[in-house]
């Protein structure tokens, strides 16, 4: 939904999600890109409904965006970390878990709603890339750290 001056503040929730595969277990990270606006990358994620928790929230658009069910992914609760930035002047905070993807394509296939053009798994510096901002790299980067340590 399109924000406009001197509305109350956003908030939104989503999961970034990760598969590892191969002898190597490289990880990648889901970004799909929004049809419309300017065209950004994200993970999964949109705004959380009235007497919804933001995890409800966090699993209902992965579901909507990705058709990914929940069934087919791991949450991993001690990664939550929380987004804030303007969006046409009125803040908004995203939450993000981190979830590892159990069964890579073909046997778990994205399904993308209207909402978004593409998809694609993209490993730490080139997902980075594409998402753009500065706040959802770093995001990025201490999942991948975390990743890398934790799990
Ligand atoms: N321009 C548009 N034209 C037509 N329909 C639109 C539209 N914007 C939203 N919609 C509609 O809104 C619905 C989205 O609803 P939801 O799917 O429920 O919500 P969302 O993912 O939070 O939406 P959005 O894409 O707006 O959020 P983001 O914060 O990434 O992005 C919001 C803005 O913040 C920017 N942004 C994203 N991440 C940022 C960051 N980390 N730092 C700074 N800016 C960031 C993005 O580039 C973008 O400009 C869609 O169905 C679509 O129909």
């Amino acid at each position: 939904m399109a924000a406009s001056a001197g509305a109350t503040a956003l908030r939104a929730a989503g999961l970034v999600i990760f598969r590892r595969h191969g002898d190597k277990k490289i990880t990648e990270y889901l970004l799909m890109q929004t049809s419309y606006g300017n065209h950004h990358w994200t993970p999964p994620k949109g705004h959380v409904d009235p007497g919804e928790s933001d995890m409800e929230t966090a699993l209902r658009e992965t579901k909507e965006e990705s058709g990914l069910q929940r069934n087919s992914f791991h949450v991993v609760d001690e990664f939550r970390r929380e987004l804030c930035y303007d969006v046409f002047s009125v803040p908004k905070t995203v939450v993000y878990w981190l979830a590892e993807l159990i069964e890579p394509e073909p046997l778990t296939p994205i399904k993308l709603s209207a909402e978004h053009q593409a998809y694609d798994w993209l490993q730490l510096e080139d997902a980075c890339s594409r998402a753009g901002y500065e706040e959802m790299q770093s995001l990025l980067r201490e999942a991948d750290a975390f990743i890398n340590l934790r799990l």
